[in-house]
């Protein structure tokens, strides 16, 4: 039977909210004092789902937004809003949790789709458990395989143009700069004065039990392709979340220790770490 787009629509955003709920449910323990808040439209149900909960949980707790648009949404939810900035040296969040553009088998993660990675990343590992929540369509056994956008990389804009020739020498077909919403022009703005370049790759090879992907015949492992990318002079962060998982490393993990999924058949799936 085909659904309308009205209906799939409507789908994605009941998928969303089932994870985002299940997630909470899952990873916001009652004594937990510090929250990590991502970006997106996902993280709408997540931030709605905690408020559910009630002052008599959530007063306890501070939370830490990813950018302008969470800062937004936990003053809206009337929760307490702190700062990473603020956070002592020493102390992590207890969890934060954020969305995704595609998630591999790995939990390889690609983020910035709404030209937020940077501060998502520093969210991410500065938290004890970083829990991601997304709908069906993230699912995808290798990253560039749903997503076909390409990978958002954040880039000081004088750089742009050397980023560019080099993403392209890298094996990127069309990267290209992020043009601004309608009604701005030039390009999108990110939340740290910075421009985001998409560049797509062929699908990449999950990097665990596979031979390095150097990118030599276009094909790049997950691993190789972001520490190439990170050392491009001009790039300041990547929207690729990868390399240990938060069950691997006390700290500084950008990879989720589990990741939510809402089934178009009103099921969650949940994908976790496995070591
Ligand atoms: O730049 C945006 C962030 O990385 C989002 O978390 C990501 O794009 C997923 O967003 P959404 O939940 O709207 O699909």
């Amino acid at each position: 039977m085909s659904t309308t787009a009205e209906e799939q629509a409507k789908l994605v955003e009941t998928s969303k909210r089932l994870a985002a709920y299940q997630a909470v449910k899952d990873y916001l323990l009652p004594e937990y004092t510090r929250v990590g808040i991502g970006s997106g439209s996902t993280v709408v149900y997540v931030v709605e789902a905690i408020a559910a909960l009630g002052p008599a949980v959530t007063s306890k707790m501070a939370f830490y937004p990813t950018g302008s648009q969470s800062e937004e949404l936990i003053e809206a939810a009337g929760l307490d809003l702190q700062y990473i900035s603020k956070l002592p040296a020493g102390r992590q969040l207890d969890v934060a949790f954020d969305g995704a553009d595609e998630v591999d088998d790995d939990l390889n993660l690609i983020k910035g789709g709404g030209a937020c990675l940077w501060q998502e990343k520093i969210v991410a590992a500065s938290a004890k458990q970083f829990v991601c929540v997304a709908d069906f369509r993230k699912l995808s056994p290798s990253l560039g395989t749903a997503w076909k956008k390409g990978i958002p990389i954040e880039v000081l804009p004088m750089a742009a143009p050397r980023v560019l020739d080099e993403l392209q020498r890298m094996g990127s077909q069309n990267p290209r700069i992020r043009p601004g919403l309608p009604g701005k022009a030039g390009a999108i703005v990110t939340d740290n004065g910075l421009w985001i370049i998409d560049a797509p790759f062929a699908p990449l090879l999950l990097s665990k039990g596979t031979e390095p992907g150097d990118g030599n015949n276009g094909v790049w492992t997950v691993d190789a392709l972001a520490d190439a990318l990170i050392k491009i002079p001009g790039v300041a962060e990547i929207g690729l979340f990868y390399g240990k998982n938060g069950l691997q490393v006390a700290s500084g993990a950008q990879k989720p220790v589990a990741a939510y999924f809402g089934m178009a058949d009103g099921s969650v799936e949940v994908r976790t770490a496995s070591s």
